[in-house]
C-alpha cells in the first residue's frame, strides 16, 4: 500500500487554518494527511508533499517549506448565499469593508465586485488604516474583531472560503484529480445552480415591481418627472411626454436643464426648497406643479416633479358644472342679482351672507314670491359648498306617492314599476353640496319622520335598501306657512321645526320694501327686453300702492303683461284687469309710517319731508319760528332741491296727515307730537 500523501496548511489565523482543512477534508476524506500551521508557531521547515498557504503570506511562507515542495496560494471567494446581503443595502451608501489586512480586504473588494456588489461605495478597513468615524455600516468576512469602534450596524458575511480552481489546484498537485473531479464539480455546480435560481428569482421579483412601476407611472393623469443627484432624468412617464411633445428616450439619462424647457427642478435640489401646488407657465400652457426633494436614509438622492395641465382641470370643471346644469342641480344666483335697495332687503342679505358661512341648517320664511329660493342659490353660491351641486326639490309640488322616494331613492325592485338598478333619491345626489326643501310645510308626517332621521343620522337609506349611505349635505329649508300654527294643528312635527330653525332668514315682502318697486320694474322690463316702454306717473303711483300679495312674482307677472300688451307708454289702463279694479291697497294691512309714506310719495321725496320735519323740530326745540323760505335756504345747504314754493305744498301734505301745524303769518309752521313721533321714525 503506496504511502499517504501529506498536505501543510499554514495560514496567518487559526481560524482561517481550520475552514480550509474542513472543506479539503470534505473533499478529500482519508486519502490525505492534513496537518495545520499557523504561521508565527512555526519553527523549522514543513516536510510533506504540498503546502496550502494564503496570499498574505508570500514571502514569508517560503523559509517553511522544503526543497521537494510545492506551495499552493489560496484564491478565496465568499459563501455565495451570504450576498443577499448585501443586495438589500440602499444605492450609493458608504459602507465599510473591514479585513485583518490591506491585501485580505483587497482581495475581499475584488471577490465582492466580481459577484456583482457594485450599487454600494466600499471603503477598506484595515488595522491601523483611518476611515470616516461617519461610516455607521460595516461588512467584514468574520473578522468582527477588527471592526472600528462607532460602527453601528455590522453585516457578517462568512469567511473567505477556498475557491473552486485552488482546489483542484491541490487536487492536481496530489495526483487525486480523476477520482475527485467529477464529484467536486457537480457539487460546485450545484451550489451555482442554487445562486443563479435565487438570483434569478431576485431578478424577477424587481422586474416585476419595477414594471408594475412604470405601468401606473404611464398611468396617472399627472406628468412626473423624477431626477436624480446628478439631475440626469430618471423617469419621464406618458403624461410628461404628452405635454412637453418630447419622447422619453430623448431625455432619459439626459440633463433635465438641456432637455426639458422651464423646468425648475434641478434648483429644487439646489437650493432645497420644495413648491407645493404652485402655477407655472410652460410656453402658452399652465400647470400646477408638485417639486420635492427625494430622500433615502436621509440622504438627498433626487427631486421628484408632477404636475397637472391646467387647462385640462379647467374642462373637467367645466363639464362638471355642465352636467349639473344639464341635470338643473345647479345655484345660478347669486347676491348681487338679489335687486333692491331698501333697507328690509339689505338687512335680509347682510344675514344671508353671515349665515352661508356657517354649515348648520338654515330655514328660510317668507310669504310666496318674496324670492326665497332666490336666497337659498345665492347662500349656497356663497358657501363653501358652491363647487358642488344645488339640488332643489319642491314638496308641495310632488305627489306624495313620489315624494319619498324622489327624497329617499329607492332599491332595485323595492316597488312595481320601479326602475332596474334602483335610482338615488335627491339626497344622495346633492352628496357634498346643498339640498333646497321648497315648501316643507306641505311635507306629509310620515315623510317627515323620514326626513327627521336622515338629518339626525346624516345617512339615507334607499326605499327597499338594509345598508345605509352616508351624506354630507346642507340642508336649506323654506315655507310660506306659519310651522308654529301648523305644529299646533298636528300637521308639522315639532322636532323636526327644531332641526330645520337652527338658523332662521325672514324674507321681506314686497309691500315692507315697496321703494323697490320701480327698481324692479325697470329690472324685469330690461329682462323681457322691453326698455323702451314708459310708465307714465299716475301708473307708477298704482303700482307703487297696489297690496302685492304674490310679492315679486306676482310684479314680474304684471310687468310681463305690461310687455305684451303695450307699445311705449304704460297709460292706467294698460294694466292688468285685477289690479285696475280692485286690490287697492289694504290700509288696515299697513303700519302707519307705511300708510304717510305712500300718501307723501304722491308728492316728492321722502327725504324732502324729512328735512322740512327736521327744520321744524329743530325750531320747535330752539323754541323758534321758521318759515319756507328759511326752510328752502337750510334745503339749499343740505342739497336737497326746494324752493319755497315747493316747500309750501310739501307742508299742506304733512298737514293733511296731522304732523304739522300751519300758522298764520309770522307765526310760522309748528311740527305736531305726530309729527316728532314719525320723524323719529323716519330717521331710524
Ligand atoms: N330681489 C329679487 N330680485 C330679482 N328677482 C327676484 C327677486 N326676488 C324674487 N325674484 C324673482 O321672483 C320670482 C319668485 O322668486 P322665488 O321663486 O325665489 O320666490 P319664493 O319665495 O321661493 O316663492 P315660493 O314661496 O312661491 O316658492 C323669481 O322669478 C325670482 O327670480
Amino acid at each position: 500500500m503506496s504511502k499517504k500523501k501529506e498536505l501543510a496548511i499554514i495560514t496567518m489565523s487559526e481560524a482561517t487554518n481550520h475552514l480550509f482543512k474542513e472543506q479539503l477534508t470534505e473533499v478529500l476524506k482519508d486519502k490525505v494527511n492534513i496537518v495545520g500551521y499557523v504561521i508565527n508557531d512555526l519553527e523549522e521547515v514543513v516536510q510533506v508533499d504540498l503546502i496550502l498557504s494564503t496570499n498574505s503570506l508570500n514571502g514569508k511562507v517560503n523559509k517553511y517549506v522544503s526543497k521537494d515542495s510545492e506551495v499552493v496560494f489560496a484564491r478565496r471567494s465568499l459563501d455565495i448565499s451570504s450576498l443577499e446581503k448585501l443586495i438589500k443595502i440602499s444605492t450609493g451608501k458608504q459602507v465599510l469593508l473591514v479585513n485583518n489586512t490591506k491585501l485580505a480586504a483587497q482581495e475581499t473588494e475584488t471577490i465582492l465586485k466580481e459577484a456583482g456588489i457594485d450599487h454600494i461605495e466600499l471603503i477598506l478597513s484595515y488595522p491601523g488604516k483611518e476611515v470616516d468615524d461617519e461610516i455607521k455600516l460595516a461588512i467584514t468576512p468574520e473578522e468582527v474583531e477588527y471592526v472600528p469602534e462607532g460602527v453601528e450596524q455590522i453585516i457578517d458575511i462568512g469567511s473567505r472560503v477556498l475557491d473552486l480552481t485552488t482546489i483542484v489546484e491541490v487536487l492536481i498537485k496530489l495526483n487525486l484529480l480523476d477520482e475527485k473531479a467529477n464529484l467536486l464539480v457537480s457539487k460546485h455546480i450545484r451550489q451555482l445552480v442554487k445562486l443563479n435560481k435565487e438570483l434569478d428569482t431576485n431578478i424577477k421579483k424587481v422586474e416585476k415591481a419595477n414594471k408594475m412601476l412604470e405601468t401606473v407611472i404611464n398611468h396617472v393623469h399627472d406628468g412626473i418627472i423624477y431626477i436624480n443627484k446628478r439631475e440626469e432624468v430618471e423617469v419621464f412617464n406618458q403624461m410628461a411626454e404628452d405635454f412637453f411633445e418630447i419622447k422619453a428616450e430623448d431625455v432619459i439619462n439626459k440633463n433635465v436643464v438641456d432637455k426639458v424647457p422651464n423646468t425648475k427642478l434641478h434648483q429644487v435640489l439646489r437650493t432645497g426648497l420644495e413648491d407645493i401646488n404652485a402655477l407655472q407657465n410652460v410656453g402658452d400652457k399652465k400647470i400646477v406643479t408638485t417639486r420635492v426633494l427625494v430622500k433615502q436614509d436621509e440622504a438627498i438622492i433626487g427631486a421628484l416633479a408632477t404636475f397637472k395641465d391646467i387647462t385640462e382641470v379647467k374642462k373637467l370643471e367645466q363639464n362638471l358644472r355642465k352636467k349639473l346644469k344639464d341635470k338643473g342641480h345647479i345655484a345660478k344666483y347669486r347676491f348681487n342679482d338679489i335687486i333692491g335697495e331698501s333697507e328690509a332687503i339689505n338687512k335680509a342679505i347682510k344675514k344671508a351672507k353671515n349665515l352661508a358661512k356657517s354649515e348648520s341648517t338654515i330655514l328660510i320664511q317668507g310669504e310666496s314670491g318674496t324670492g326665497k329660493e332666490l336666497f337659498a342659490q345665492a347662500i349656497h353660491n356663497y358657501s363653501n359648498r358652491a363647487e358642488a351641486s344645488f339640488v332643489a326639490i319642491n314638496c308641495a309640488a310632488i305627489p306624495e306617492s313620489l315624494l319619498e322616494s324622489e327624497l329617499f331613492g329607492y332599491e332595485d325592485g323595492a316597488f312595481t314599476g320601479a326602475k332596474k338598478g334602483g335610482r338615488p333619491g335627491v339626497f344622495e345626489q346633492a352628496h357634498t353640496g346643498t339640498i333646497f326643501l321648497d315648501e316643507i310645510g306641505d311635507m306629509p308626517l310620515n315623510i317627515q319622520t323620514r326626513l327627521l332621521r336622515v338629518l339626525q343620522e346624516k345617512e339615507v337609506m334607499r326605499i327597499g335598501a338594509t345598508k345605509v349611505a352616508p351624506i354630507d349635505i346642507r340642508v336649506i329649508a323654506a315655507t310660506n306657512k306659519d310651522l308654529k300654527r301648523l305644529i299646533n294643528e298636528n300637521k308639522f312635527r315639532e322636532d323636526l321645526y327644531y332641526r330645520l330653525n337652527v338658523l332662521p332668514l325672514e324674507i321681506p315682502n314686497l309691500n315692507n320694501r315697496r321703494e323697490d318697486i320701480p327698481l324692479l320694474i325697470n329690472f324685469f322690463l330690461q329682462r323681457f327686453n322691453r326698455e323702451d316702454l314708459v310708465i307714465t306717473k299716475g301708473t307708477m303711483s298704482k303700482l307703487y300702492n297696489y297690496n302685492w300679495e304674490g310679492n315679486i312674482r306676482e310684479l314680474e307677472n304684471c310687468v310681463e303683461y305690461i310687455t305684451q300688451t303695450c307699445n311705449n307708454k304704460v297709460r292706467l289702463d294698460a294694466l292688468p284687469p285685477y289690479l285696475k279694479n280692485n286690490h287697492r291697497i289694504n290700509d288696515g294691512d299697513l303700519d302707519e309710517l307705511e300708510k304717510i309714506k305712500v300718501d307723501l310719495k304722491e308728492l316728492g321725496d321722502i327725504i324732502e319731508y324729512k328735512l322740512i320735519l327736521n327744520e321744524l323740530y329743530l325750531a320747535k326745540q330752539l323754541d323758534e319760528h321758521i318759515g319756507r323760505r328759511e326752510i328752502a335756504k337750510s334745503a339749499k345747504i343740505n342739497e336737497v332741491q326746494l324752493s319755497s314754493q315747493m316747500v309750501r305744498s310739501r307742508l299742506k301734505k304733512l298737514e293733511k296727515q296731522g304732523l304739522v301745524k300751519i300758522g298764520r303769518g309770522r307765526q310760522g309752521t309748528e311740527i305736531t307730537d305726530k309729527g316728532i313721533q314719525i320723524l323719529k321714525k323716519l330717521n331710524s
